[in-house]
């Protein structure tokens, strides 16, 4: 199942264009760009309330974190389709950053003016 990233990304382009009322994801993008972060920030905040009930050590909890954050995975991939940009290029962005400490990271940015 690691190439579940490369198969839902596949699922995804396939629905870029079909017809509104074909599926989920075709639905969203007529609905367009600000549907979609919509859906990004909800999802983000669900994610954000499950992980705090899940520091209570609750396991019900700790699945609800796995599932919101699956939520706001999926409509992030979502989003990246509808703006043309291949989920590759997130994995490529963070197998660069890898092996990189963010704390050298953010010493050797240009001071801003
Ligand atoms: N991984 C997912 C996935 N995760 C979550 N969701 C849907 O995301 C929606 C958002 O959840 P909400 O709780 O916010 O639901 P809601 O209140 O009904 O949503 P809104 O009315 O606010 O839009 C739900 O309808 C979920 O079913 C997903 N829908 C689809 N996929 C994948 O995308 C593929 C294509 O899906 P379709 O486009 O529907 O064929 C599927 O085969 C799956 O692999």
């Amino acid at each position: 199942m690691s190439d579940i990233l490369e198969r839902l990304a596949d699922v995804l382009a396939e629905r870029r264009y079909a017809a509104a009322d074909s599926s989920y994801v075709a639905a969203l993008h007529h609905k367009g760009l600000n549907k979609i972060l919509e859906k990004v920030g909800e999802e983000a905040t669900e994610t954000i309330l499950a992980a705090k009930d899940a520091a209570s050590g609750v396991d019900s909890d700790r699945q609800a974190v796995v599932a919101e954050t699956a939520d706001l995975w999926f409509h992030s991939l979502v989003m990246l389709s509808h703006l043309d940009i291949e989920h590759q290029a997130v994995l490529d962005e963070l197998a660069r950053r890898f092996g990189t400490s963010g704390l050298d990271e953010k010493a050797a940015r240009t001071p801003s003016p």
